[in-house]
This record gives structure tokens, sequence and C-alpha cells, in this order.
């Protein structure tokens, strides 16, 4: 089983280092989502550890003295976790928790975690379980032993500890075994699509927590989970919506996140199928988020892993309700207007212009600028149809202006 319930927060604290590449306020940026995804893990974050560096300590990423610390913290306050914002290797896993003597995760790990407590079909658990051995393989020899795991917890939704004492052989045969089964869902996933005929697929892409499926829920009056999580949305939901006379599909995927780990990028590759074989993609983007445009590029970098960068594409900035830009008081001579500075008139003008008529400011929750929306969706979507199915008599009876479906 890799699902459990926790009611209790368990206590944690982060460890991330600043380096040549990446300075204090981006890791610091980094930690706050780390700790998001802790949050949503279950865990809570007493305090965060962090070190310049010009390259990570090979045996315990930060450096000797710092992880003293660390595991002086962890003693007085009984922490029970230690998260690191970058992937560690086997080894430095294995030192550390020597160390600190409590578990040690890092983000993929995290990710991975979240990913176990939220999977709900049996495909999604599939898909995840993949992840989690192939995760699993190379760091089999310095796994926790079998009573530590037992305690449970962030990080532990793992495979159980049957599997873990025993050889990597057994691993092996399990990740074959979820392949094969695995192609069977992609085969049926396939056909399923293949099935669905001749309509538009329109697919909600975006970073996780920007407002996918509380969009889907607007257009397409369909309950779909949303919360202020990080992925709320595992399994991907297809509905068929109309538009004026105009049906089409529209497709709730898993959101991206920075780093997502490449186990499951590969292990979720038929919801990720539903994203490749779209015709049209919405690219949704937090604006009041201060790292919108890291995210953009995050996101645009997973979807040319999956070789769907070069889709038609409408980048829809929503939560633009909640969007705030820092003043500048006016008698300040001194602070330089910067991006935080931009207020959204600005930032219309500036890269966002050049993207031409395929952009929307929008807010799902206050359904502001959803006329906007559905004219330019149709549009775009009418387009697309009209070149494929040229012939085609699909288009839907229009409904009046006063008509219940407008
Ligand atoms: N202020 C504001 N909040 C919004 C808006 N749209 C969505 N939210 C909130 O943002 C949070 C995340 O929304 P979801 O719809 O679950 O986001 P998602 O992109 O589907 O997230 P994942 O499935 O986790 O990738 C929820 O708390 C929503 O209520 C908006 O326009 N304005
Ligand atoms: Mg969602």
């Amino acid at each position: 089983m890799i699902e459990k319930t926790d009611l209790t927060y368990e206590k944690a604290v982060l460890i991330g280092i600043v380096t040549r590449e990446q300075d204090e306020d981006k890791l610091n940026e980094y930690l706050d989502e780390l700790e998001f995804l802790t949050y949503t893990a279950g865990g809570e974050v007493l305090k965060r550890f962090t070190q310049k560096m010009d390259k990570p300590n090979p045996k315990t990423f930060i450096g000797t003295g710092k992880i003293n610390d660390v595991k002086e913290f962890i003693e007085v306050n009984e922490v029970g976790t230690a998260i690191f914002d970058d992937e560690l290797t086997p080894a430095q896993q294995k030192n550390i928790e020597k160390i600190l003597n409590c578990k040690v995760l890092d983000r993929t790990n995290l990710i991975l975690d979240i990913f176990a407590q939220r999977a709900q079909t049996s495909n999604a658990r599939t898909q995840v379980e993949l992840a989690q051995y192939q995760y699993l393989l190379p760091r089999l020899a310095g796994m926790w032993t079998h009573l530590e795991r037992q305690r449970g917890g962030i990080g532990m939704r793992g495979p159980g500890e049957t599997e873990i004492e025993t050889d990597r052989r057994i691993v092996r045969d399990k990740i074959s075994l979820l392949k094969k089964k695995i192609e069977t869902i992609d085969k049926q996933m396939g056909v399923q699509r293949g099935n669905r005929g001749q309509l538009i697929r329109v697919a909600l892409v975006g970073y996780t927590n920007v407002g996918k499926s509380t969009l889907m829920n607007v257009i397409s009056k369909s309950e779909v989970f949303a919360e202020n999580k990080l992925f709320a949305t595992l399994d991907t939901t297809v509905r068929k919506v109309v538009i004026r006379n105009l049906p089409f599909l529209l497709t709730d995927t898993v959101g991206f996140i920075r780093k997502l780990p490449t186990q499951l990028v590969e292990s979720f590759k038929s919801t990720l199928d539903e994203v490749r074989e779209a015709d049209l993609l919405l690219h949704v983007v937090d604006i009041s988020h201060p790292n919108f445009e890291e995210h953009i590029a995050s996101v645009n970098q997973t979807l040319a892993d999956i070789k769907s960068a070069d889709k038609p594409t409408i980048m829809v900035f929503n939560k633009i309700d909640a969007f705030q830009e820092e003043k500048i008081d006016e008698d300040d001579l001194v602070t330089e207007k910067t991006e935080v500075h931009y207020s959204l008139e600005d930032w219309k003008q500036t890269w966002m212009n050049r993207m031409g008529d395929d952009v929307l400011f929008i807010s799902a929750l206050n359904k502001d600028n959803m006329e906007e929306f559905r004219k330019k969706v149709y549009e775009k979507v009418r387009g697309i149809h009209v070149t494929r199915f040229p012939y085609n008599n699909f288009l839907y009876h229009e409904y009046d202006e006063q008509g219940e479906e407008e």
C-alpha cells in the first residue's frame, strides 16, 4: 500500500546552499517552495539551514560544521526529518543519515511522496510506484533499516519494508512488472483517446497550484478537485466542453514543477500523452506568484522534454485578482524600478506584448475576463477545427445570445 493518512504534522528542517549559480534570493525562493512541498506532504518546517559553498561537500553535502549545527538543533527540538533542496547522492544520503540520526529526504523524495499520497486511481498508483522503485534502486544499499522504516511518515510511503530488506533483484523484477502493467495501461489509454473521435483536444498545462483545475471547473462546470496544496491533480480529467456551437475536449493535467523528477516524467507517460496529443495548449500561469517567469521557463522545459514545445499555445495569466506590485514611495529617489514594481499594465508591455494575440489575463476564482477567455479559445479551436475537418458538420447548432450554452 503506498498511501497513508497523517493527522499530525511532522517536524522538519530544510537545508539548502548558496552557490555561484544560485544566490541567496534564489535559494530563499526555492526553500519557500520546498516548505510548501513539505507542508503538502504533511510536514511542518521549524528552521532552515543555509550555507555558502563553491560546490557541495561530496560526503555530507553541507560542511561538517554546519551539519553539526543541524544535528544539535534536531536533537534539542526532536525533529524527525531533514529535507534537502537538491538531490543527494546515495552516499551523501547514507552519511548524513548516520550523522543526523533522522530521516533524510531530498526534493525528489518529497515530490514522489506527495504523488504517492495523492494517487487515486490504480493507473496513477502504478505510475508513482514505478517512479518510487526507480528512485529506490540505486539507493538500496544505504537504506534505512527495517525498524526505522516502520516509523512511517513523509518519505516512507514507498514500497513496503519487505522489499527493502531483500535484494535489488526483487526491485528490478518489480520494476519490469510495473513497466508491463503501465504498457498495458498506455495501450488502453491510447485506444480510449482514439475513441474520442474527431474532436479538437485542448489541454490545460502549467506549474503546480496555478489554478488549472479551478479554470477547468469554471469552463466545464464540472467538479475537479482543486485546493491550495501542490499536486492536487494527478490523474487526467477529460471533459467535453461546448463554447457556442463548438464542441471540444478539455483536459486537466498534473502540474509541473522545477526539477520534476525524471522518473516521474517517464512513468507519467500516459498522463503526459494527453498533452503530447493535444491540438492546443492553454498554458496557465499564476501571475501573482513572484517567480512566475521562472515557472513558465520550467514548464516550457518539461514541454520540450515531452516534445510538445511547439504546439499552438495560449498563455493564460491567472489570479489577476491577487496580483500586487511593490510600490515605490514618491519621495524615494533611490529605489530603482525593477520587475517587482511592474504593474499589470507594465507587464503587458514586456515580452508578453510580443506574444501577439495569444495572451489572456483572467481570474478563474472571480470569473474575471471569462468572456474574453471563451472568445479567444473559441476562435483558436475553431481555426484548428476548420483546417482539420474542412467538410465536417460537427459544429453544433448555434445557440442565440441568451441561450443556456452561451
Ligand atoms: N486568488 C486566486 N486564487 C486562485 C485563482 N484560481 C485558482 N486559485 C486558487 O489556487 C489554488 C490552486 O488551484 P488549483 O485549481 O487546484 O490549481 P492547479 O493548477 O490545478 O494545481 P495542481 O493540480 O496542484 O497542479 C486554489 O486554492 C485555488 O482556489 C484565481 O484566479 N485567483
Ligand atoms: Mg489541479
